[in-house]
């Protein structure tokens, strides 16, 4: 079953066409890796499946509602889209209490929280000092705090270390097997290949692939070598077979 349904999705900044018509679902229990070039469109489509960019035409729904038509949105959906935004005098535990209020979650599940990002032994220093990994870790538990169904991830790998990078794989393994939708925007495709089922594939703003991972590299082909074919200027972009606007 199909979390978020993106239909349509098309933004302009003035004369720049970001997204380009993008129709792709994101299924629950399930790691949907979003890749493209810098400037694809990656970040202007998460940004719009979460209410803060309005779209030009077209529709994000997430279990058939529009971001801001959600009764609960903190509880429905958790996103992490940069690293910054954060009070640098605050701690980190605080931060994840004035979150936690928002989303309505008692502060026992801000320490757990804490637990499961592995911010516990630093909940009490201020967030100035925290590492970019670390501050990626907070950004996460703010995320996670409301146990939403659906995650809507940024490059949340940035600035990890590579046990932090293990680390993310695994808690984003876990999530999907409770059924989580997660969809997540990264570069470092040959880490993301170990931690996605299915692939979005987006060029210049337009969908260049969407299906399973396994369409793209089942004659062992990396993803990094299918990525660089979808996206190159004159590539014969699709592979034989796959299915440009799959629900699979
Ligand atoms: N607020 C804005 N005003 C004008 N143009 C914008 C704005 N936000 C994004 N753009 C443009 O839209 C296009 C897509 O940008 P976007 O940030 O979505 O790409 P991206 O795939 O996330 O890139 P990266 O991998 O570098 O983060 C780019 O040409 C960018 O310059």
């Amino acid at each position: 079953m199909s979390a978020v349904s993106v239909r349509g999705l098309t933004k302009r900044f003035g004369g720049v066409r970001a997204v380009q018509d993008l129709t792709f679902d994101v299924p629950e229990g399930q790691v949907t890796g979003f890749l493209g070039a810098n400037g694809a469109g990656k970040t202007t489509t998460l940004r719009m499946m979460v209410g803060l960019v309005r779209p030009t035409a077209g529709q994000v729904l997430i279990d058939g509602l529009r971001y801001d038509q959600l009764r609960q949105p903190r509880r429905t959906v958790g996103a992490v889209l940069e690293a910054t935004g954060f009070h640098p005098g605050r701690r980190g535990r605080d931060h994840l209490r004035i979150v936690g209020q928002l989303a309505g979650v008692s502060r026992t599940r801000v320490d757990a929280v804490l637990d499961q990002v592995g911010l516990a032994g630093a909940a009490d220093r201020r967030v100035g000092g925290y590492s970019l990994g670390m501050r990626q870790r907070l950004g996460l538990g703010a995320a996670l705090l409301g146990e939403p169904r659906v995650l809507v991830l940024d490059e949340p790998g940035n600035g990890l270390d590579p046990a932090g990078m293990a680390w993310l794989r695994t808690l984003l393994r876990e999530l999907a097997g409770q059924g989580c939708a997660i969809v997540v925007s990264s570069h470092v495709l040959a880490e993301l290949a170990q931690t996605i089922d299915r692939v979005l594939v987006v060029n210049a703003g337009r969908l260049r692939f969407a299906g399973p991972l396994s369409d793209l590299t089942r004659t062992g082909t990396s993803l990094e070598a299918a990525f660089l074919k979808l996206t190159e200027p004159d590539g014969e972009g699709v592979p034989a077979g796959a299915d440009l606007r799959s629900t699979r």
